[in-house]
C-alpha cells in the first residue's frame, strides 16, 4: 500500500490559459481528503493530474517519494464521462476494463458490483441503466482493483439518499482498508460528514482548509 501521495508546486497550462497553478498537497493512507470548489475550478482537472490522465506542465507528483513510473501505483478513479460502451452489460463493461490491467478476477468484479448495490447476472445494457445505476457501476469499476489510490469526482449528485449512505460506507471501507480517498463534491453533505481535511480550490489554487 502506498503510504503518502504527495503534490509539490503542480501547475497545468493549457494554451496561455493556467488550469492549476502550484498545487501543494500531501496525502496519507487511510484518510479521506474533501476537494470543494465552484464550477471550473480545476477539481476535475486535479484528479486527472492525480490519476496520470494529464500530464502536469511543471511540478512533482510523488508516490512514496518516487515517480509514477517507479511507484507504479494502483488507482481506482471515477469521474464524469467515463466511457462505458452502451451496449454492454455492467458486467461486461467491467470486465472488459479489468482485462487492461488484469489486476481483478471475474469474482473481485461481481464482488464490486454488488457493493455498490447492483446486481452482477443483470442483463440489461449500460444504455437501459439509470443516471444513478451509471454512476454506481462506475463506483465498481474504481474499487473493484482495490485501488491504493481512490479519486471520486462527484460520486454522489445522480444517486438516491440510500445510495448515498452506501456511497459513504464504501468510501469508509476503502480508507480503512488503508487507501487514500480523494472526494471532490459540491455536496456539503459529503464533504463534512467524510473527510478528514478540506481544501477549498479557486481558479486553480489551492486555497485554504475549509
Ligand atoms: N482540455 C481542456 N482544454 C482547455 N481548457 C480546459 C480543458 N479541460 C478543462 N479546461 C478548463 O479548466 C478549468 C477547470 O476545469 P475542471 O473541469 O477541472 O473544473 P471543475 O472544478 O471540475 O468544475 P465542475 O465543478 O464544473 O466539474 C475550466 O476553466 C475548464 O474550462
Amino acid at each position: 500500500m502506498i503510504q503518502e501521495v504527495k503534490l509539490e508546486n503542480i501547475t497545468k497550462q493549457i494554451g496561455t490559459t493556467t488550469i492549476l497553478e502550484n498545487i501543494c498537497l500531501t496525502m496519507k493512507c487511510g484518510q479521506i481528503y474533501g476537494i470543494t470548489g465552484e464550477n471550473g475550478s480545476g477539481k476535475t482537472m486535479l484528479m486527472r493530474v492525480i490519476a496520470g490522465l494529464v500530464n502536469p506542465s511543471s511540478g512533482q507528483l510523488l508516490f512514496d517519494g518516487k515517480n509514477r513510473v517507479d511507484a507504479d501505483p494502483n488507482i481506482g478513479i471515477m469521474i464524469e464521462n467515463a466511457s462505458l460502451y452502451p451496449e454492454l452489460s455492467g458486467r461486461e463493461n467491467l470486465r472488459l476494463l479489468a482485462s487492461i490491467r488484469k489486476r481483478a478476477t471475474n469474482e473481485e468484479i461481481d464482488q464490486a458490483i454488488r457493493r455498490v448495490g447492483l446486481e452482477p447476472e443483470d442483463k440489461r445494457t449500460f444504455r437501459k441503466y439509470s443516471l444513478g445505476m451509471k454512476q454506481r457501476l462506475m463506483l465498481a469499476q474504481a474499487i473493484m482493483e482495490q485501488p491504493e489510490v481512490l479519486l471520486l469526482d462527484e460520486p454522489t449528485n445522480a444517486i438516491d439518499r440510500k445510495g448515498v449512505e452506501l456511497v459513504h460506507q464504501i468510501m469508509s471501507e476503502e480508507a480503512q482498508r488503508g487507501a487514500i480517498v480523494l472526494l471532490a463534491s459540491h455536496v456539503d453533505y459529503d464533504i463534512r460528514s467524510l473527510c478528514s481535511r478540506v481544501f477549498l480550490i479557486e481558479k486553480g489554487r489551492l486555497q485554504m482548509e475549509v
